[in-house]
């Protein structure tokens, strides 16, 4: 049912997947930095601005990504940077496969300055994708359908990003049918979280304005790619 071609593409969406890391350097200070609203806002700026270069690179390991024309290659990864982090920290803080910052990464973005309106759907969020049970090629493939979203502001070539974001489809649908066989709806299940990724974007717009609001700085490359200052 996977053709030989599709199996080569999850391979290489894993390796990408698993090849990009934030530094142990970086994750490191989560454990080792003191608590307060302030510095719990700097470490998650510190990682935030450390997982989009992560996740710059990891693009740029997407079959097919570089074809595509060189600005809609940056409307994309502005449009889907949010929700590719939305993903990767559901992962960290996932129960059920315990990273060692699962705790410390929970603690510090509830107490990180941000208004409380943002912190049901977040963490009701977190807690729909923990009870998926995603494998990693899973997770791998569905942050790329989220990167290949064509419907992000200013992409030209939609239908070049929507044939790939198909591909991309195609080959989760089939994962899924082979990897949770009991649970037919599964594949469905999945897109939904794609939805509420969007509405947790619509959210992350106003968080940024009340931490802005606060007073609270970010990085260059946060600003540039929130469109932020
Ligand atoms: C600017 C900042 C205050 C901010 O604004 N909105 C959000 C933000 C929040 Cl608070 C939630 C969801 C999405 C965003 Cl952008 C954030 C923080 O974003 C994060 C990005 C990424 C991680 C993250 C990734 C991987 C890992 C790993 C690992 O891989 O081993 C170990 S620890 C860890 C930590 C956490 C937080």
């Amino acid at each position: 049912e996977i053709t030989k071609e599709q199996r080569a593409l999850i391979k290489a969406i894993l390796d990408a997947y698993n090849r990009h890391q934030i530094p142990q350097d970086v994750t490191k200070k989560l454990l080792q930095e003191q608590y307060s609203a302030e510095e719990n806002f700097l470490l998650l700026t510190e990682v935030a601005t450390s997982q989009v270069q992560v996740l710059v690179e990891f693009t740029k390991n997407i079959p097919g990504f570089l074809s595509l024309d060189r600005e809609d290659q940056i409307a994309l990864l502005k449009g889907s940077a949010v929700e590719a982090m939305f993903l990767r920290s559901a992962q960290v803080l996932s129960k059920k496969m315990p990273s060692g910052y699962t705790e410390v990464l929970e603690e510090r973005i509830r107490k990180s300055g941000m208004s409380e309106e943002f912190m049901t759907p977040m963490f009701n969020f977190y807690k729909s994708i923990e009870e998926l049970h995603m494998t990693q090629e899973e997770q791998a493939l569905l942050t790329t359908i989220t990167i290949l979203t064509p419907d992000r502001p200013y992409v030209k070539s939609h239908e070049a990003v929507e044939r790939l974001q198909e591909t991309m489809l195609d080959v989760l649908r089939k994962l899924c049918v082979l990897q949770h066989p009991q649970e037919p709806q599964y594949f469905a299940r999945l897109l939904g979280r794609l939805t509420e990724l969007r509405t947790l974007h619509h959210y992350h717009v106003e968080m940024l304005t009340s931490w802005k609001t606060n007073d609270h700085k970010f990085t260059p490359l946060l600003c540039e790619i929130w469109d932020v200052q």
